[in-house]
């Protein structure tokens, strides 16, 4: 089977503009609840639904949808990607207290038990862990460079060079961190972005271990200023934007996307063809990169979190958070046992502890 679309989808372009970014990504932060049925601009409800009703004709729901995809999914092994925020918990005012509800928790945990599952975020990968409290899921954190996977000998990667693993104590998973040689100039620019943001009002900065993360409220031109200052002299580095963030990168090639591909390799599914199913769900800039993967797979289901149109490599969509939890209840409760799982995917030691 090729590469799941649904019926109505039309090639657009790929490139996310930027010119509609900061409505739209301001636009849908920083609420709880579905969306603003009014146009960020005009202010006009209508305006907005028939836009919206418009994009999600291109990009239909992922609810709507279930049963044809899981119908297209049968005798494949599904694996989901789910991204943290903004997808599995709602985007708030404070980084700090973005908190998964307990059924979501459930949710992703009741996945997990029927489908490989990783969920792959910009935070570190401590401190999504944390927020998630699950074990039987994998984590990548950095967008993607922080890696904890199943132990898989010999991966190649890098222009083909050996990477280099580190076990851990468990010795059945094992650690992936391509941009490890910058984490001292990370902590070096971690703490001039500190105080050289401290009197911006709204201004945090955020440790995220192999990338940095500086939230913004107000004044967005000052801080964008001071942080392209800073950015400036460490030509390794770059800055790339989020909902109200800017964020500061190692500049390898490494993201969200070839931390999905990594992961389906270490997970044993490299060779699997037409056999595997990426699952990914996610609502911001970096997970277009996991979307354009799934593409390019030509196989698998791209799934973006928006209450607002947008520019985007997914080919279907989920409103909010609250839908997204809709779609995993369903998901699990769909109990479509994996071929690998039946096949002894857990008796090697390879998969996840369930919880
Ligand atoms: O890849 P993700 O898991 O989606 O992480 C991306 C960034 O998410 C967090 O920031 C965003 O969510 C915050 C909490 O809702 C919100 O306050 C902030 O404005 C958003 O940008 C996180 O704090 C960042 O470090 C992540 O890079």
């Amino acid at each position: 089977m090729g590469f799941q679309r649904p019926p109505s989808y039309k090639e657009k372009q790929q490139s996310v503009p930027k010119t509609t970014k900061d409505v739209e990504d301001k636009g849908d932060s920083f609420t709880n609840t579905r969306i603003p049925h009014l146009s960020p601009c005009t202010n006009d409800p209508i305006a907005l639904d028939s836009n919206y009703n418009s994009w999600v004709a291109e990009h239909p729901s992922a609810l709507g949808s279930f049963d044809r995809m899981m119908k297209a999914g049968k005798r494949k092994t599904i694996v989901v990607f789910l991204d943290y925020d903004g997808t599995l918990s709602p985007i708030v005012d404070d980084p700090d207290r973005a908190f998964m509800s307990v059924e979501m928790r459930a949710a992703v945990r009741e996945v997990a038990k029927h489908f490989p599952t990783a969920i792959i975020s910009g935070r570190s990968r401590e401190k999504v862990k944390d927020f998630v409290k699950l074990h039987n899921v994998y984590y990548a954190g950095s967008h993607g460079m922080d890696i904890m996977a199943p132990a898989r000998p010999l991966i190649k990667y890098n222009d083909g060079k050996r990477q280099t693993v580190a076990f851990d104590k468990k010795e059945s998973e094992v650690l992936f961190q391509p941009a490890k040689k910058f984490l001292p100039t990370i902590q070096e620019i971690f703490k001039i972005l500190e105080e050289k943001t401290k009197k911006i009002q709204g201004a945090m900065v955020e440790d995220n271990s192999f990338c940095i993360s500086v939230h913004f409220r107000q004044d967005y031109g000052m801080l964008e200023e001071k942080v392209k200052s800073v950015v400036e002299n460490y030509p390794e580095f770059h800055l790339t934007e989020g909902k109200m963030v800017l964020e500061v990168r190692p500049s390898i090639e490494w993201n969200k996307g070839h931390a999905l591909e990594y992961l389906l390799d270490t997970l044993g599914f490299s060779n699997s063809g037409d056999h595997v199913l990426p699952l990914y769900i996610g609502d911001d800039r970096t997970d277009e990169d996991a979307f354009k993967v799934i593409r390019s797979r030509g196989q698998g289901y791209p799934i973006i979190v928006s209450s607002i149109p947008k520019d985007t490599r997914a080919s279907y969509s989920l409103r909010d958070p609250s839908e997204v939890l809709a779609f995993l209840l369903r998901l699990g409760k769909s109990k479509k046992a994996s071929p690998s799982r039946r096949s002894g995917f857990r008796s090697k030691g390879i998969g996840p502890r369930l919880v």
